[in-house]
C-alpha cells in the first residue's frame, strides 16, 4: 500500500503552513520527514490522519482517497504526548488496542508483545507517571502500534530517546516496515533519520525542498569530490583538481569536476603502488540539509517562511 500526499495547501489565517505539498510513503521502508521548527511537519501529519482539513489537495491510498475508516486504522504518536498518567502501562495499551476494536484477548497479547519488545517487561503494572521519560516515550510508541495499524504516522518518536533506546524502537518499527506497513517519521535527529530512513523528504516554510531515496538524494546533491588514500609521491596536482582536505598521513579528498581526471589520480596512484582507497565522497543529510534548506533560505533571505536553524543538531 502506498500514501500519496497530492497538492496538499492549508493556511492558519495569514500563516501559509502548507503550500502545495507533495510526497509519497512508500510500504516496506521508513520514511524520514525532516526540517526546521514551523517547517510545516505536524500540519501534513495531522492532515493525513483527518484531524485537520486541508484547504486544497488530497491524501491518497493505492490513488483513492484516504476514507475516514481508513484513517481509524493509522497508528498516530502525536508530538503533544498523550497517555493517562494514572494509568498502568499494560492497562493503557489494552483499553487502546480495545479502542479499536480488538478482542480482550487480542489486546492483552499485542500489548503484552509489545511491552516485551521495547523493554517495558519490568514496567508493565507501574503507572505511566511513574517511569522515566526514556520509557514514557516507549509507552508512547506502544500506544501507536497496538492495534496493529497498517499506516504509521510518528511524530518524533525518537526524543528524549538514549542510543540503546533508539536501537530498540527502530528494530520494532523496522520489523513493521517488513510486514509493508507504510511509515512516516518526523525527526530533528538528522544523524538517526540518515542511519534508518532509506527514503527522506525535507521541507521548510511549508513547501518540500527535496524527496525520494537517500542515495538518490546524496547522489544528487553530491559535489565532485574524491577521497584517495595512498598519494604518491609527487603529489596528485593537475589541472581542474583542487584539494578540499588533506592529512599528515597520505590520505586527501579533492575536487575533481571532470570524473575521468578523478580517476587518473586514483590510476597514477595504483602505478605507483601507493592506492590503498578511492570513493566518491557522499554528503550527510546534515549538508544535504543544509544546501537545500539554509543556503536556500537566506539566498532568498528568509522571508517566506518560519525560522529554519543556522546549524542541525547533527555532527
Ligand atoms: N493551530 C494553529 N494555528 C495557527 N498556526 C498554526 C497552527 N498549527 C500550526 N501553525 C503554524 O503553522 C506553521 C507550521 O507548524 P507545524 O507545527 O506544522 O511545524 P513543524 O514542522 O511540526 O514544527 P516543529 O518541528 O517545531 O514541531 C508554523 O508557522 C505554526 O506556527
Amino acid at each position: 500500500m502506498r500514501i500519496s500526499v497530492r497538492n496538499i495547501s492549508k493556511s492558519f489565517g495569514a500563516t501559509r503552513a502548507l503550500d502545495d505539498v507533495s510526497f509519497d510513503i512508500e510500504p516496506g521502508t521508513l520514511t524520514g520527514f525532516v526540517g526546521g521548527n514551523g517547517a510545516g511537519k505536524t500540519t501534513a501529519m495531522r492532515i493525513i490522519i483527518g484531524v485537520l482539513l486541508a484547504d486544497r489537495g488530497e491524501v491518497t491510498k493505492d490513488n483513492a482517497p484516504l476514507t475516514q475508516l481508513d484513517r481509524r486504522a493509522i497508528g498516530y504518536m502525536p508530538e503533544e504526548r498523550g497517555l493517562y498518567p494514572k494509568m498502568r502501562v499494560g492497562e493503557q495499551l489494552e483499553y487502546l488496542a480495545r479502542l479499536h476494536g480488538l478482542s480482550a484477548r487480542r489486546a492483552k497479547s499485542n500489548a503484552r508483545d509489545l511491552v516485551e519488545r521495547l523493554g517495558l517487561e519490568g514496567r508493565i503494572n507501574d503507572p505511566i507517571e511513574q517511569l522515566s521519560l526514556g520509557n514514557q516515550q516507549r509507552a508512547q510508541i506502544a500506544a501507536a502500534l497496538v492495534h496493529g495499524p497498517d499506516l504509521l504516522i510518528l511524530d518524533e518518536p525518537f526524543s528524549g530517546l538514549d542510543p540503546m533506546a533508539v536501537d530498540v524502537v527502530l528494530g520494532v518499527l523496522q520489523q513493521r516496515a517488513a510486514d509493508g506497513v507504510p511509515i512516516l517519521l518526523s525527526s530533528h535527529q538528522l544523524d538517526v533519520v540518515e542511519r534508518i530512513c532509506e527514503h527522506l523528504v525535507i521541507i521548510a516554510g511549508g513547501r518540500i525542498k527535496a524527496q525520494g531515496p537517500r542515495e538518490q538524494l546524496r547522489e544528487q546533491h553530491s559535489p565532485p569530490r574524491y577521497r584517495l588514500v595512498g598519494v604518491p609521491a609527487g603529489g596528485i596536482v593537475r589541472p581542474g583538481v583542487s584539494i578540499i582536505e588533506s592529512s599528515a598521513t597520505d590520505s586527501v579528498v579533492f575536487d575533481s569536476p571532470d570524473p575521468l581526471v578523478a580517476q587518473s589520480v586514483a590510476r597514477d596512484a595504483a602505478l605507483a603502488g601507493t592506492l590503498r582507497e578511492f570513493a566518491p565522497v557522499r554528503p550527510s543529510l546534515a549538508e544535504i540539509f543544509r544546501e537545500v534548506v539554509v543556503d536556500h533560505a537566506l539566498s532568498h533571505d528568509a522571508h517566506d517562511g518560519p525560522t529554519i536553524p543556522a546549524e542541525t543538531d547533527a555532527s
